[in-house]
């Protein structure tokens, strides 16, 4: 399917709204206490309204028409599209060299009681640590992610990232990341490494040539 003119946008505007919708009904699907009755009709109206969606559904190599993937448009991706039902979704912006990203981890993402999975922190740093990587001008894909978990990260609560390159060697890139509270940026909770390799044009024709060939 293509989209021109207002398409897009309003396509764009209809999955992020399908997205928001989705992540109220994970919220609410993990918190709730509802009688038992409510949950069984919930799961059949929701599979009700999953039906239509499945009518027409793209291929594993085939990129989703809203998004822009050399644009950087990626309204699934599970960190921070906004039409994901999973995604936080972390929102990432540049002040400088440096990346910051803000979220606020419902209970979809819970760990240790009223905190976060461990690897919920590893995805948002593999993920902002990629983007700082990225904006540097020297993309590459994770080859080894170190993490330091210092303090367990609150639910329900604004959280700050930052990521930053602090080295480039060959094709190997470094970049360090934190996780910390919006109220209180200077007590860490999380920390991480990433070193980043460049792909080799065959590695990337190798990798995603068959994506990238049918994506227009
Ligand atoms: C604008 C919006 C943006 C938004 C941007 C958003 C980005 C999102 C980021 C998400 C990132 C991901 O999750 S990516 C998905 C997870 N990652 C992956 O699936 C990658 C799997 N790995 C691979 O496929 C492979 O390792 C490749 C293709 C990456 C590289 O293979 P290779 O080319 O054979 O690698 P190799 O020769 O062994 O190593 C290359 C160089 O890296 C070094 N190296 C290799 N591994 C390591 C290691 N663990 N730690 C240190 N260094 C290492 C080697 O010593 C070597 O250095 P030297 O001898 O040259 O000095």
């Amino acid at each position: 399917m293509s989209e021109n003119g207002n398409g897009l946008p309003r396509r764009r505007a209809a999955i992020s709204d399908l997205g928001e919708a989705l992540r109220l009904l994970v919220e609410h699907a993990t918190a709730t206490e509802a009688p038992t009755e409510e949950i069984l009709r919930a799961a059949e109206r929701i599979r009700q309204a999953a039906a239509p969606l499945g009518d027409r559904v793209r291929g594993r190599f085939d990129t989703a028409s809203a998004d822009d993937l050399l644009g950087g448009v990626r309204l699934y991706n599970p960190v921070t599209g906004t039409g994901s039902a999973f995604a936080p979704p972390l929102k990432i912006h540049r002040e400088g060299d440096v990346a910051i990203g803000v979220c606020t981890l419902g209970r979809a993402f819970e760990g240790p009681p009223s905190f976060a999975h461990g690897g919920v922190s590893a995805m948002l740093l593999d993920q902002i640590l990629g983007y700082a990587v990225t904006v540097s001008g020297h993309p590459g894909m994770t080859v080894q992610l170190d993490t330091g978990y210092r303090a367990p990260v609150p639910l329900y609560t604004p959280l700050r990232l930052t990521a930053s390159v602090t080295a480039v060697d060959g094709r190997r890139i470094t970049a360090t990341g934190t996780i910390t509270t919006a109220d209180e940026p200077t007590m860490l909770l999380v920390e991480a490494t990433g070193v980043f390799v460049a792909l080799r044009a065959e590695q990337a024709q190798r990798l995603f040539g068959p994506v990238i060939g049918r994506s227009g």
